[in-house]
């Protein structure tokens, strides 16, 4: 089943076109890795396809409500403790509990602390973490290893292996080897992209369409 269907995407930042001719299809239970030199667009490709800001042309077809996207900032409460945090967003998007997102980014002992005195791996953990709780089965990730040790890494390629495993989908932005060798690879470069279909398979899925 496509989650999500982007066709001849191109896209902009700044009033200058970024990368275009980007296509690809995502199937329940597959992931993309977005890979590219600095500045090359794919930052604004994730904005774009999270309805962010608008496409140049192309297409996107996800269904209503699909998305969820963890970008630079983490987008915590500082005031609020790490619980409060994941209930906030629990409660914004109707899911029943935390308890999951807690254990799947190892936030147990944190539990009780405020955001705002979290080290910055650990803000990044409680901001990953936000994405279990959203219920939302495609998730687009931009850069999310930053200021992750390498077990922090781990729980996260653990914590998207799950999600895959239960149906959903991930595009991530990276410039690391994550160690998900089942995820496409999809390198941008300017103006151009290869187009890529992407479905549930064990292995290394890359298959050009286009
Ligand atoms: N707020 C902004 N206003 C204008 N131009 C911007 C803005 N943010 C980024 N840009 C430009 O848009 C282009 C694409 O930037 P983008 O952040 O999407 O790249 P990226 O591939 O994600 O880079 P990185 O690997 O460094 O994170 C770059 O040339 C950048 O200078």
């Amino acid at each position: 089943m496509s989650l999500l269907s982007v066709r001849d995407v191109a896209v902009a930042r700044g009033g200058l076109r970024a990368i275009e001719g980007v296509s690809f299809i995502l199937n329940a239970g597959s992931a993309l890795v977005l890979r590219g030199p600095n500045g090359i667009g794919k930052t604004t490709l994730l904005r774009t396809l999270t309805g962010l800001q608008p496409l140049v042309a192309g297409t996107v077809e996800a269904a209503p409500d699909a998305i969820a996207y963890a970008g630079h900032s983490d987008g915590l409460k500082p005031a609020l403790t790490v619980t409060e945090n994941l209930r906030f967003w629990a409660d914004i998007f109707g899911s029943r509990e935390i308890a999951p997102a807690l254990g799947a980014m190892n936030l147990r002992e944190l539990a009780a602390r405020p955001a705002h005195a979290l080290s910055a791996g650990q803000k990044r953990r409680l901001g990953l973490a936000r994405l279990m709780v959203t219920g939302r089965p495609v998730w687009l990730l931009d850069e999310p290893t930053v200021s992750l040790d390498h077990d922090s890494v781990a729980l996260l390629v653990s914590m998207l292996r799950d999600h895959l495993g239960r149906g959903g989908a991930a595009v991530i932005a990276t410039h690391i080897e994550l160690g998900l060798p089942e995820a496409g690879i999809l390198e941008l470069g300017t103006f151009r992209a290869a187009n890529l279909r992407c479905e549930s398979r064990p292995a290394g899925f890359n298959e050009a369409f286009g």
